[in-house]
């Protein structure tokens, strides 16, 4: 599956939607068994969730939205599928989010490849979530220091670190892709998949069970004046760069 919302694959309210759905018919053909999630534009894996769906939009807006990532977080986390991440490109926040709810990432040798949750860096907080996602992958220590620095690790680090499971030269990506594809193919499903939902349950009931608590507390985080300023310098400053 090739990730293609230009320009920088952002996770706005339609890109999560067309990504559940296309999800749910992969899990309901028999034939498939397994996802490459993967970038159209070498370069850029997905900047994250989209920033204009949380800048100067209503209450209702914010908690359409918010529900509709927290949808493509449970489909994907719990995907019956072996989902494999070939990461092409720079994957901050949301981004990094999707590939970690993947079964195994790979990423590309490149030193602008940068991965990571860098939520502080813009003045927000990962939801429990987010960081829950990133415990289960890197353990709580390596997490802390990560969420609190708003750490985006080149390709070496995020190897050492454990946010990815290999780094490959950027023309061996696919190729790799599909190698891993076919080990873990290689599992009969109903035990891959039990394994799956035994390893990630907890965290998926952590959610499940707050969710319109999650809801509304990004509403109201959301809809915070200083947050909304923090955000809209944040828009400004991505745009002065090419200026
Ligand atoms: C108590 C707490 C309770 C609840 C918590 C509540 C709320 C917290 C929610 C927190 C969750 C946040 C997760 C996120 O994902 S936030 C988004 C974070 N994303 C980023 O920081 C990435 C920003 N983008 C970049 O770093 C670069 O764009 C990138 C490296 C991806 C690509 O660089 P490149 O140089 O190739 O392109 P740019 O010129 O920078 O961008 C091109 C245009 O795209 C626009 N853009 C970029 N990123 C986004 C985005 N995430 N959303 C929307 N638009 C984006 C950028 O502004 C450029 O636009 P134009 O200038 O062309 O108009």
């Amino acid at each position: 599956m090739k990730l293609k919302n230009p320009p920088v694959n952002s996770l706005s309210l339609e890109m999560l939607t067309e990504l559940v759905i296309n999800l749910e018919k992969l899990e309901n053909d028999k034939a498939v068994r397994g996802l490459v999630l993967t970038s159209e534009y070498p370069g850029i894996f997905s900047a994250g969730l989209d920033l204009m769906e949380m800048c100067g939009r209503n209450p209702a807006h914010y908690a359409e939205y918010w529900k509709a990532l927290q949808e493509f977080w449970l489909k994907l986390y719990q995907s019956s599928l072996v989902v494999v991440a070939a990461i092409n490109g720079a994957s901050p926040a949301g981004g990094c989010l999707m590939s970690l709810i993947c079964d195994y990432r790979i990423l590309a040798d490149n030193p602008k490849y940068t991965i990571g949750l860098n939520e502080t860096l813009l003045g927000i907080v990962a939801p429990f979530w987010f960081k829950d996602t990133m415990v289960n992958t890197i353990g709580h220590r390596a997490s802390e220091r990560a969420l609190q620095l708003g750490l985006l690790f080149p390709p070496a680090e995020a190897l050492q670190v454990g946010l990815v499971d290999q780094v490959v030269p950027e023309d061996k990506l696919q190729s790799t892709a599909l190698s891993v594809m076919a080990q873990w193919l290689a599992i009969p499903d109903h035990a891959r998949q039990l394994t799956k939902t035994m390893m990630r349950k907890p965290t998926v009931d952590h959610l499940v069970k707050q969710r319109d608590a999650d809801i509304q507390n990004f509403v109201s985080f959301v809809s915070r004046d200083s947050i909304q300023k923090s955000l809209q310098m944040y828009l400004q400053k991505l745009r002065q760069k090419k200026s």
